[in-house]
């Protein structure tokens, strides 16, 4: 499903009332419409105290529909309208009135405070203040009301987005409305996925308002849900053998750090790679022969971490694999920065650049784009801060935004880890990410969906497809170890589940 920002949002409308010919009136008509009717069910509206809370946007708009709808439902409703009424479009004005021939009773309000009786009798409360015209924190009267709307007992209904979020960011800068429910209007907006924005919405419904689905077909941020990565789980044939599922070469390792290597491999070997090569320096090396039978451990350093005169040795063993994946537990030594460096730049095939390697390429400020291989980079906020110099704040603030330049600026997929992934490709598609949980905030989790999207990209994916299905397999993994223990599974446990992730996916509608 497409996700939204502002500007995406107003021309969405702006689309359908020009390119359809849909009057606006129409489509706040089945907005408001679609607050009772898709919200019928969770909450009563027969005979339920209903406050609504418009404001003198076409938000507000759409609550004075709701109200008539409400109404209709025969709920007791009264109607508080807080803003310049000069500045209502001619469809507000006219369900205004409409409420008015109703005699549903609209209370036009300055202070906040003459809601107040009604806000501690409602049942439910609808928020229509501020919709997606939101550009900063409310203040004042309107904050005033937010927090005594918050502080009922009723339920809270929010139409479109909750007053006072952020479309863009998801941030809350001032007061927001904490909705139980949010019924959005054409599609989904990046705040009701974003963090904090996501917090504050509740159950979030989406109706179509009679807007034709191709209309926001030219937006580029998708909302990544199973129907979007079923279809690219590759597919299996029965004359299928290791040589066509994929020849891994993982460079990984350093004295101390072991793990993380085979951790990518572990996450490879479950997301099916035919073959794993797994190079490391002569320590990590020893200590994990035998660990994991199934992979062939290649000792290619004599030292305790690569360095620049490892890489004639690495590439010849690596010349053979279809994909690469560089970086963790590798070390920042200036000698392993040197080494990573060099490999990025005499490979040749997809390469998932992680972890230290990411390190190596921000330290030495190292030209991406004159990379002979597709590069999937798959940092986490931290390291993209180093990447990009900006701050960790102002990554979280702006990560889908971001995300998309580093890509489209480096030409690589860039895989933004965090809460929610993002991943962006060099032509401006955006792939947010719907699985993961709080669970997977622990060591290693990373280094397995490097192994995940090696592996699929080694069974035929492209680097876009096995980025997104790898992100979106291994949030389900994550997902699904959730179900027995929210917290306290580990990275192998993920790359273990990876499996039952891949038929649950296969087995979804
Ligand atoms: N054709 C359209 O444009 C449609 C729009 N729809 C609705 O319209 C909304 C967007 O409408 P608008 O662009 O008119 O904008 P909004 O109604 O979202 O917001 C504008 C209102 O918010 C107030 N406001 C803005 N920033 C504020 C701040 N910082 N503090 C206090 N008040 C502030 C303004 O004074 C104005 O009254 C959508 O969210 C959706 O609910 C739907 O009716 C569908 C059709
Ligand atoms: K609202």
């Amino acid at each position: 499903m497409k996700l939204l920002n502002r500007d995406e949002a107003r021309k969405l409308d702006t689309l359908a009332m020009n390119t359809y010919g849909l009057p606006e009136a129409v489509l706040m008509e089945n907005a408001g419409a679609s607050v009772v009717a898709l919200t019928e069910g969770d909450v009563s509206w027969k005979d339920a105290r209903v406050v609504i809370l418009c404001g003198s946007g076409n938000n507000g708009g759409d609550g004075f529909v709701t109200a008539r709808y409400a109404s209709l439902a025969e709920a007791d409703v009264v109607v508080f309208l807080m803003g310049d009424e000069s500045h209502m479009s001619d469809a507000s004005r006219m369900y205004y009135q409409v409420c008015e021939k109703m005699v549903i009773p609209v209370r036009k309000i300055k202070k906040a405070e003459e809601a107040q009786p009604f806000l501690d009798d409602a049942d439910i409360i609808v928020d229509a203040l501020i919709g997606t015209g939101l550009r900063q924190g409310v203040s004042g009267e309107k904050a005033d009301l937010i927090d005594r709307a918050n502080a009922s007992r009723a339920v809270r209904i929010a139409v479109d987005i909750p007053s006072g979020l952020i479309c863009d960011s998801g941030q809350a800068e001032g007061a927001v409305i904490h909705a139980d429910y949010t019924v959005t209007m054409g599609t989904l907006k990046r705040a009701h996925i974003l963090y904090p924005g996501n917090e504050y919405c509740g159950s979030v419904k989406v109706s179509p308002i009679g807007i034709p689905g191709g209309a926001a077909d030219e937006f580029p941020a998708e909302w990544v849900t199973a129907a979007d990565v079923k279809p690219l789980i590759p597919v299996r044939t029965r004359i299928s053998h290791k040589g066509s599922n994929g020849y891994l070469g993982i460079i990984a390792g350093s004295q101390g750090m072991a793990g993380a290597g085979l951790l990518a491999a572990q996450g490879a070997l479950y997301a099916g790679a035919g073959k794993i090569s797994l190079f490391t320096p002569q320590s990590p090396a020893e200590e994990l022969t035998g660990l994991l039978p199934e992979i062939m451990v290649r000792p290619a350093s004599t030292y305790g971490e690569f360095r620049g005169e490892d890489v004639e040795d690495v590439l010849s063993g690596t010349d053979a694999c279809d994909v690469l994946a560089i970086g963790p537990g590798l070390g920042r030594k200036q000698e392993t920065q040197d080494f990573v460096c060099q490999v990025l730049e005499e490979s040749e095939g997809p390469i998932i650049v992680d972890a230290d390697a990411l390190y190596a390429v921000a330290a030495k400020k190292f030209p991406l784009r004159s990379c002979g291989g597709q590069l999937i980079l798959t940092p986490h906020v931290g390291e993209f801060a180093r990447l990009t110099g900006k701050s960790a704040t102002e990554i979280e603030q702006h990560r889908i935004d971001m995300a998309a330049s580093y890509a489209r600026e480096n030409q690589v997929i860039l895989v933004l880890k965090g809460a929610p992934t993002v991943t962006a490709a060099p032509d401006g598609r955006i792939a947010v990410n719907s699985t993961g949980n709080p669970g997977m905030a622990s060591g290693g989790m990373g280094d397995t969906l490097t192994g995940i999207i090696a592996a699929l990209c080694g069974q035929g994916l492209d680097v876009w497809e096995s980025a997104v299905l790898g992100v979106y397999l291994h949030g389900l993994a994550g997902d699904i170890q959730a179900e027995r223990h929210t917290v306290g599974f580990t990275a192998s446990d993920v790359a273990r589940t990876v499996p039952t992730a891949r038929e649950r996916l296969l087995g979804a509608d």
